[in-house]
């Protein structure tokens, strides 16, 4: 390589509040490098490191991380085992999931001072998210600074929603002070999803309307107009919208001071309820769909309740979405509920056929690992399970933009 050029690599991260995943990527394949994850930063007792090279064993192991400084050297200790060093020429960028960009950011933007100062500035709007993903970019930054740092918004792809959808029924002033409206999230997921469900129809994303489920830890849904997102769930934070893993989604605001006047709760004591202690886990202890899924099963009266409120909200998205597409070539479900849970597809359309929704049983237990359809060959609207990779089109923005 001659000096000056950069190479193939990219490195991904994706901070999250107690965790970091990350890829190395070439991007001349794209072939993956290396895949892992550090777990429990910051939380009391060992943090956990999984690692897999391209080709070869996980490797699992046990270790201190009090912060996210000290997972990232432990990923970078363990890329160096395998002989991926990230101070290698080769490494042509860090790509960063940035959850909030506000409305400052469309694009991928390279990290500068300026930069970083708007994310930090953000960090009120996505208290969950946007510390975590400053503290990926500086240890990235520390580890190597020759490198460029790309962040990739979350709330990106979602800029082309109307105003009409965006805005917030409440006094324009107030709103516009304190920049309220619906940003939405997951957008490099409904972005990619929604692309991949248009191949796999065999058909050009301009074509094509689709409702993409994102049901993971948080969910959200998105109405995706030829590749224009026009309506997504979640709003100023990533609150609003489905019931998630432990997030209430849609409640009536006056929940909120109802709650400050009666039961003397503080704003963070409700922030904390909403955010952390609602949802699947609030309502049957559990946020994890398997082991939901388990105790229906078994006749548990409250796994089945939350099982059921998960479900009816996820109708009543693909109903409202339906009506602001008009027209619904493709309904997509992704994420790791969306891509394993064959009960909730199934409960999510079932009796839907006057929306032209259906699903094949047999196709939608069958197991696959590819993108694939799950809906009979003569349904109105073709369902699709479609895996998203978030690490892939961050990477691709990332390297779009620096690479040579
Ligand atoms: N086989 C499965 N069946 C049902 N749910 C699953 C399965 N595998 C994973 N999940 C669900 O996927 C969730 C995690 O999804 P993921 O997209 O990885 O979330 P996040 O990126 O928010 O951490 C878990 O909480 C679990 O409920
Ligand atoms: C924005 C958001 O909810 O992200 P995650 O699902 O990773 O928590
Ligand atoms: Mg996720």
């Amino acid at each position: 390589m001659t000096p000056g050029q950069r190479g193939n690599r990219v490195l991904v991260l994706n901070s999250g509040s107690s965790s970091v995943k990350y890829q190395l990527l070439d991007m001349a394949g794209p072939t993956r490098l290396a895949v892992g994850l550090v777990e429990r930063i910051g939380e009391r007792g060992p943090g956990l490191l999984r690692h897999t090279p391209g080709e070869g064993d996980t490797r699992e192991r046990e270790l201190p991380v009090p912060d996210h400084r000290a997972a990232l050297e432990a990923a970078a200790g363990e890329l160096a085992a395998d002989g991926l060093g990230l101070d290698a020429p080769e490494l042509a960028a860090v790509g960063h999931r940035v959850v909030h960009g506000g409305r400052s950011f469309t694009e991928p933007t390279v990290v500068d001072d300026a930069v970083l100062a708007e994310i930090e500035r953000l960090v009120p709007l996505a208290p969950l998210h946007n510390p975590a993903n400053v503290a990926g970019i500086r240890t990235a930054m520390a580890l190597n600074p020759d490198v460029p740092q790309v962040a990739v918004f979350d709330t990106a792809f979602h800029t082309t929603i109307p105003e009409h959808a965006a805005r917030y029924a409440i006094d324009v002033r107030t709103a516009e002070e304190h920049r309220i409206r619906r940003y939405g999230f997951h957008g490099t997921s409904h972005a990619y999803v929604s692309r991949r469900t248009a191949a796999l129809l065999g058909r050009d994303p301009a074509e094509v309307n689709v409702i993409v489920l994102h049901l993971g830890n948080g969910a959200s849904a998105s109405a995706v107009a030829g590749g224009r997102c026009v309506e997504t769930s979640m709003g100023l934070t990533p609150l609003e919208g489905l019931v998630m893993g432990t997030r209430s989604g849609d409640i009536d605001p006056a929940v909120v001071f109802h709650l400050a006047r009666v039961a003397g709760m503080s704003a963070d004591e409700v922030d904390a309820l909403l955010n952390q202690r609602s949802g699947l886990a609030g309502l049957c202890g559990d946020n994890d769909m398997r082991e939901i899924l388990r105790r229906v099963e078994e006749g548990d009266g409250e796994a089945r309740l939350a099982f059921d409120i998960y479900i009816h909200r996820l109708r009543k998205y693909i109903g409202a979405y339906t009506a602001v597409l008009g027209r619904v070539d493709a309904l997509a479900f992704t994420a790791g509920v969306g891509e394993n849970a064959a009960p909730v597809r199934a409960a999510a359309v079932a009796g839907l056929t006057g929306l032209g929704l259906e699903i094949d049983e047999r196709l939608n237990t069958a197991r696959g690992r590819g993108a694939r359809l799950i809906s009979p060959e003569y349904a109105r609207v073709a369902v699709a399970v479609v895996p998203t990779d978030e690490e892939l089109e961050i990477a691709t923005q990332a390297f779009a933009l620096v690479g040579v």
